[in-house]
């Protein structure tokens, strides 16, 4: 008995659009052993990671050491893949993480990205005192890169159907193996409580700036550039699920950057959109096989980012491949023990 196959290759759905459900699909079409299809309710530029700023930095996700992993998978996944594309909408910029008091811990990510140093004297702004810094840090204008992506996913063979799955046998009736990249969706989906909001706003101005700075010690607040535009933020209101932008918020992200960036006090910026975006947050991201139906079908869990969706996008993509392929054999072998037992002739 073989799984579903059409051209003899296994046919994988995927469930959500978003950079994770996405980056998921180009690596398995890659290997040149799936047929993907994918299901989502919402498609670019209406998902989450298209609220994005989006910078490569390690940020509000857990566990460190594989958030570690894949950040650094990620960064030459895209130096190898992406970088090099035009039609990516991403650039190579310098990251600072800046604070004002000395931090004499290195970021737990630090032993897997050989380009983390800490930063010089003269790229701290007045008042801060201490610093990371990744000189081959990349940023992505969100809704290019996500067009990027479903413009690759679509010329590698895959299929995108707008669709919403109330009950995950849905996806049974026609597949055995399903990847769940639905983020967010997973609280209703799968009834895990243990993934909730954090709301993110972000402020998107005319302005350039030539690299990206963070200060996240006390609050947030950061500065992205990126090929259009520049993105300011931010904010983390955990269990908020307001996605409108509020005036309270943007003025309390402008007060905060003018003291990273005092270029961008609030009367020098011309703001030219607001978003809010729900981060997909939980204590640590989900990336494991759970059989269903007697062991008879495959759900490949890959949500949980939080605020680094993009930074581990391509290492969590290999790995749900990797987790996918160990998991394949046990499905086949509990769907031999389903056929059934052949008479015994008399
Ligand atoms: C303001 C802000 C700034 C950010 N900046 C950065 C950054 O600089 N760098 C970074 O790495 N990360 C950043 N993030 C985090 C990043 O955006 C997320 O981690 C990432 O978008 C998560 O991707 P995802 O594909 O899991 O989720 P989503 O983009 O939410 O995609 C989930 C998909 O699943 C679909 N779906 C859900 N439920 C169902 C269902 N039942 N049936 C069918 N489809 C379903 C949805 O429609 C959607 O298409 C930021 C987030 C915010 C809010
Ligand atoms: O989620 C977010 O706001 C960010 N993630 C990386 C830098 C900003």
């Amino acid at each position: 008995m073989s799984l579903n196959k059409v051209n003899s290759k296994t046919d994988i759905l995927i469930i959500g659009c978003g950079c994770i459900g996405l980056s998921t699909g180009i690596v398995l079409l890659k290997t040149g052993k799936y047929n993907v299809q994918i299901w989502s309710r919402d498609l670019p530029p209406n998902t989450t990671s298209n609220k994005a700023a989006a910078l490569w930095y390690p940020f509000l996700c857990n566990p460190p050491d594989l958030v570690g992993k894949w950040s650094a998978e990620t960064m030459q996944y895209f130096k190898d893949h992406i970088i090099g594309d035009p039609k990516s909408g991403t650039l190579i910029k310098k990251v600072n993480e800046i604070f004002r008091r000395e931090h004499k811990e290195d970021p737990e990510w630090r032993p897997y990205v050989q380009s983390f140093r800490r930063a010089r004297k003269d790229e701290l702004p007045e008042g801060y005192v201490d610093g990371f810094a990744v000189d081959d840090g990349f940023v992505m204008d969100t809704d290019m890169y996500m067009d990027y992506l479903v413009q690759t996913f679509k010329s590698l063979g895959g299929s995108i159907e707008q669709r919403e799955v109330e009950d995950i046998r849905e996806a049974f009736v026609h597949y055995d193996t399903v990847i769940n990249c639905t983020g967010l969706g997973s609280r209703e989906l799968f009834k895990d409580k243990l993934i909730y909001p954090s709301r993110g706003q972000i402020i998107v101005i005319k302005n350039s700036s030539e690299r990206s700075i963070m200060d996240e010690e006390d609050h947030i607040a950061y500065v992205i550039p990126r090929i259009s535009n520049t993105v300011l933020g931010g904010t983390n209101q955990e269990h908020d699920y307001n996605t409108e932008p509020t005036k309270q918020d943007t003025e309390e992200i402008l007060k905060r950057v003018a003291m990273i960036s005092p270029r961008f006090a609030k009367n020098r910026i011309e703001i030219q959109d607001v978003k809010v975006g729900l981060r997909p947050s939980r204590h640590e991201i989900r990336l494991e096989n759970e059989f269903f139906e007697g062991g008879s079908k495959l759900v490949v869990h890959n949500y949980g980012h939080g605020g680094s969706g993009f930074t581990v996008s391509w290492g969590c993509a290999l790995e749900a491949l990797r987790v996918m392929e160990a998991g394949i054999p046990n499905l086949l072998f509990y769907k031999k023990q389903q056929q059934p037992k052949p008479q015994s002739k008399l």
